[in-house]
């Protein structure tokens, strides 16, 4: 039996678990108030806060470092790479330290991971990064040579839903064509073609649709008046893209629940804005559609919206519904991906890849 360690940071929660083979054991999702975190500026700052969670919730388990086999983190913001498990290595870490491919809490993942293993004589792994990179050359011409289109998005509940949905059609992930959509706080929109996400918006960089918290693509020329007129900074235009956009903008929450309390009250602005959000969705949906040549085995929702039955999986029923049949994976499932992807390196069914030699192939 292989006893491993799940980390996932999120930007306001650390999520952990304890794996034992395919069963988990454990499980904890510790939620950090905008207060708590306020004081660190950079990413990198809380790794202690990060770790003391980490320690405290071993501790009240009566489990030490020691017990574990491996220790999975989730990939933040590397360089783009192939999907897989990856072993941590000191390139990756620098590079994540140093934020040199940007912040994003996943970042943490890595580098605590590594930290502990380098202690503790512990294997430490990454899988499926927000950074996997499939994407068809085609995909990545944005429309001027100043601009690269980029593969950023749920990486890691896009592949483990997307080789669930297979299943349940009764056919390996490399067989199908399947449109994943994940709703969480971001929203990526993936065309996986015979198990490669061929196509997919950019959830970290206003491409795709509006989110609970990000503005998804906004009208390109009023955007660049808007960051000449001189009365905003460049952090505060990044932050209504990211963090302050979509149905925070709209309505003053990111969270999905309330919004449809609101609707249920008559607000038909809500009912407008959320709508909005469910249009814009269906039109990407449309797009990977069209990358795959209209060849699509399903469509699979997944990731928190994914719940909300009454409103966004309705409404994307009746927008979508025409292309292939729907699948819903409310929520999502990042822990055990991860520790999945782990188990399958222990249990010697894969290799580990090696990050610092992809880089090398790339260069
Ligand atoms: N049961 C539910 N019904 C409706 N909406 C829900 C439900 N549970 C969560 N949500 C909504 O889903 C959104 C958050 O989804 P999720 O938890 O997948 O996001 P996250 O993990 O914070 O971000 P991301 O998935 O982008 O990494 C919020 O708007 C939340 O209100
Ligand atoms: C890029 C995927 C993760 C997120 O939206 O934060």
């Amino acid at each position: 039996m292989y006893r491993i360690l799940v980390i996932n940071p999120g930007s306001t929660s650390t999520k952990l678990a304890i794996f034992e083979d395919e069963t988990q054991v454990a499980s904890k999702t510790l939620r950090h108030t905008a207060e708590e975190l306020a004081p660190f500026k950079k990413l990198i700052e809380q790794y202690e806060f990060r770790v003391n969670v980490i320690e405290n919730f071993l501790k009240s388990l009566g489990f030490k470092y020691e017990d574990f086999d491996a220790i999975v983190g989730r990939g933040g913001l590397v360089r783009p790479i192939p999907s897989g498990t990856y072993k941590v290595d000191e390139l990756m870490v620098n590079e994540l330290k140093e934020g040199k491919y940007g912040e994003h809490a996943s970042n943490l993942g890595a580098v605590i991971a590594y930290e502990i293993s380098k202690k503790h004589g512990i294997p430490a792994f990454i899988v499926d990064p927000v950074v996997v990179d499939e994407m068809d050359e085609i995909a990545k011409v944005s429309g001027h040579p100043l601009f690269k289109r980029k593969s950023i998005f749920h990486a890691l509940n896009q592949k483990a839903v997307a080789r669930k949905a297979a299943s349940d059609l009764g056919k390996n992930y490399e067989d199908v064509n399947l449109i994943v959509v994940h709703m969480g706080g971001g929203i990526s929109i993936g065309a996986h073609k015979r198990g490669k996400v061929v196509d997919v918006n950019n959830a970290l960089d206003g491409d795709g649709p509006f989110t609970p918290e990000r503005s998804g693509t906004l009208p390109l020329t009023q955007l660049v008046d808007l960051c000449y007129s001189g009365d905003y900074t460049l952090d505060f235009i990044k932050k209504r893209i990211k963090g302050k956009g979509g149905l925070v903008a709209y309505l003053g929450t990111n969270d999905a629940m309330k919004v449809q309390q609101m609707i249920s009250e008559g607000n038909k602005k809500a009912e407008l804005i959320y709508r909005a959000m469910a249009y814009q969705i269906a039109k990407w949906i449309g797009k990977m559609a069209a990358a795959l040549r209209g060849e699509v085995d399903a469509i699979v929702l997944t990731g928190g919206l994914a719940y909300d039955k009454e409103y966004i999986v309705k409404w994307l029923k009746e927008y979508v519904g025409f292309i292939a049949q729907i699948l819903v994976y409310p929520g999502g499932d990042e822990e055990k991906a991860l520790a999945m992807g782990a188990l399958r390196v222990l249990n010697g069914v894969e290799k580990p890849k090696d990050y610092s030699e992809e880089v090398q192939k790339s260069v």
